[in-house]
């Protein structure tokens, strides 16, 4: 449904999408992942007609984006990082005005049936400036949904809610891919993605460094991590296990230590051996699976050495 093929956008002399090339399929979840700065919010100011870019080509539905802008974007619905609200209005007059900029007929049953879906029903004739948060985000996931859109495009939804307000936001999501909806999700909170989203992009300075379906990539990535915490700091450690092949890298803090190994039967057999050697008291010895952060941690890295 949506193919974006060798985008590139710059700022001046910063390259901030380096060719990059994706696609989604019609009503799936597809989580955008990457650090601050890594373009996210670039590419998706791009595929909303927002931001113009250098080269490269967008498909939606099969058809052009550059050529098809207006037809387009009528299937589009957005919610940017930090949308913003005329305080004084209560959500339904808000809802009213948008509805209005966009010539929307019959919006009074439309506007009932969102405000119900974003569970804010309750809240419609409240002044949004007496809005928490998580309800003014919802009010935003509302006026991205008021035109029905087939696509919608969140942008980091979740990042400034308290744990209730994100999963209220994150339900609202898989409700929408219940509906059919394609959603384009943009997040660095990767215990977000892990719930809803069915195939991932991981954006790296620009670039797009794994596009996979979630569960394939964890099964592919998933490779057992030691986490060993010690009585003693142990700061050494990456300098004294740097020969060792069977492991991969190693995260220390403090006291405890995260070893990621790429050979799991020579970890099971050698480990506790190195470790014995270390003259540091071992507290606590657990094996555990990847989780998409520690894959993400590993692929933003290997990005950095190359
Ligand atoms: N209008 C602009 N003019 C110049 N540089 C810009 C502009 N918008 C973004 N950039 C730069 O482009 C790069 C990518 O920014 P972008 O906002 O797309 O990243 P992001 O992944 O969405 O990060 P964040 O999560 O912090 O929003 C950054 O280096 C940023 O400074």
């Amino acid at each position: 449904m949506i193919e974006v093929n060798n985008l590139t956008k710059s700022y001046g002399n910063n390259t901030v999408l380096k060719q990059i090339s994706f696609k989604i399929d019609r009503g799936s979840i597809y989580g955008f992942l990457g650090k601050n700065g890594a373009g996210k919010t670039t590419t998706m100011n791009i595929l909303t007609g927002f931001t113009r870019y250098d080269s490269g080509e967008i498909y939606i539905d099969g058809l052009k984006f550059s050529e098809n802008k207006r037809k387009l974007l009528k299937k589009i619905g957005y919610l940017p990082e930090n949308p913003e609200f005329y305080n004084y209005m209560n959500s339904e007059e808000y809802l009213n005005f948008i509805g209005e900029l966009s010539n929307m007929k019959s919006k009074d049953k439309r506007i009932e049936t969102i405000l119900e879906s974003v569970n804010l029903k309750y809240a419609k004739k409240k002044k949004i400036g007496e809005y928490s948060r998580g309800m003014k985000q919802r009010l935003g996931i509302a006026a991205a949904l008021l035109n029905d859109p087939e696509i919608i495009f969140l942008d980091e939804p979740t990042s400034a809610l308290d744990p209730e307000g994100r999963i209220e936001v994150l339900e609202i999501i898989a409700e929408l891919k219940k509906r059919g909806k394609t959603v384009f999700l943009s997040t660095h909170i990767l215990n977000d993605v892990e719930r809803v989203c069915d195939y991932i992009s991981i954006l790296d300075k620009g670039e797009i460094i794994i596009s996979q379906n979630l569960n394939e990539l964890k099964k592919k990535y998933i490779q057992p991590i030691y986490d060993i915490e010690f009585e003693n700091p142990c700061g050494d450690l990456s300098n004294r296990f740097a020969d060792i092949k069977w492991i991969d890298s190693i995260r220390i803090n403090k006291n405890t230590v995260s070893i990621y190994v790429n050979d799991i039967y020579e970890a099971k057999t050698k480990l506790i051996r190195e470790i014995a050697k270390l003259d540091n008291p071992v507290i606590s010895y657990k094996i555990r699976e990847a989780s998409l952060e520690d894959i993400f941690i590993r692929m933003v890295k290997q990005n950095a050495n190359i």
